[in-house]
């Protein structure tokens, strides 16, 4: 499916106009079913555009947000992404969101990837909107070069909910959302800022296996058109 690259000025340009087409999204959805989901990155990009995100005007009490991936910490730990949605997003008009996590205070990340993949089965797919971000690396979610279970993850007949990666350049072990999970989102979205990451994304959109850049798997095969949004 086809790309779409919205260019900004400025960071805080972005997260206004990402947080409007989110927030148009997101009440489409909840006037024609009544409710909404989200699933969001993690990662030090979005953080602006939380802040933004979570003074719009939406019926927050209707909206799931979940997280696109996580690492196997809780919650109270500086890496983890649901700290940083509790911080950013979860957060003034947005604190009315319910708030799925994919960490689970369990003794293996395996049994925590199923009681996730359980417990997220309550949302509604495809989600409405899914935010990926991008790393240096060209991973996206925890699809990481190398990973663990990076060919399972990337297998779009894999079923849809969360399994465990390990790999070099992810620090903990991970919980990420499967490619099946997050290609067909009504609104699919792919945030990345800084001049670094337009490179990564131009060798990306070149020829090359998807294992060496997983972000290959969405810009090549996800269903759904990918709108990038990039700031300098
Ligand atoms: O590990 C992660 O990194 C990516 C990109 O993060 P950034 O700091 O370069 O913005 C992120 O999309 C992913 O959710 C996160 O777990």
């Amino acid at each position: 499916m086809a790309s779409t690259l919205h260019s900004f000025a400025s960071a805080a340009d972005l997260a206004g106009s990402l947080a409007d087409k989110v927030a148009d999204t997101l009440s489409a959805a909840i006037a024609a079913r009544g409710t909404a989901s989200i699933a969001v990155s993690g990662g030090s990009t979005p953080k602006a555009f939380f802040q933004v995100l979570s003074t719009r005007d939406i019926a927050w009490d209707k909206v799931t947000i979940t997280l696109v991936d996580e690492r196997f910490v809780p919650a109270d730990n500086a890496r983890s992404n649901h700290l940083l949605v509790d911080a950013n997003l979860l957060q003034n008009k947005a604190k009315a969101a319910h708030f799925l996590p994919l960490y689970q205070d369990v003794a293996s990340v395996e049994e925590a990837a199923s009681l996730a993949t359980e417990k997220t089965k309550a949302i509604s797919s495809p989600f409405d909107t899914v935010i990926l971000g991008m790393g240096g690396d060209g991973h996206t979610a925890s699809f990481f070069p190398g990973g663990s279970n990076l060919a399972k993850a990337l297998d779009a007949s894999t079923p849809r909910g969360i399994i465990t990666m390990e790999a070099e350049g992810a620090g903990e072990p991970r919980l990420t959302f499967t490619f099946s999970s997050l290609e067909d989102a009504a609104l699919l979205v792919l945030h990345i800022e800084g001049e670094g990451k337009k490179d990564v994304l131009a060798k990306a959109e070149g020829s090359g296996d998807e294992a060496e850049m997983p972000i290959r798997a969405v810009l090549r095969r996800a269903t759904s058109p990918v709108e990038i949004y990039w700031a300098p």
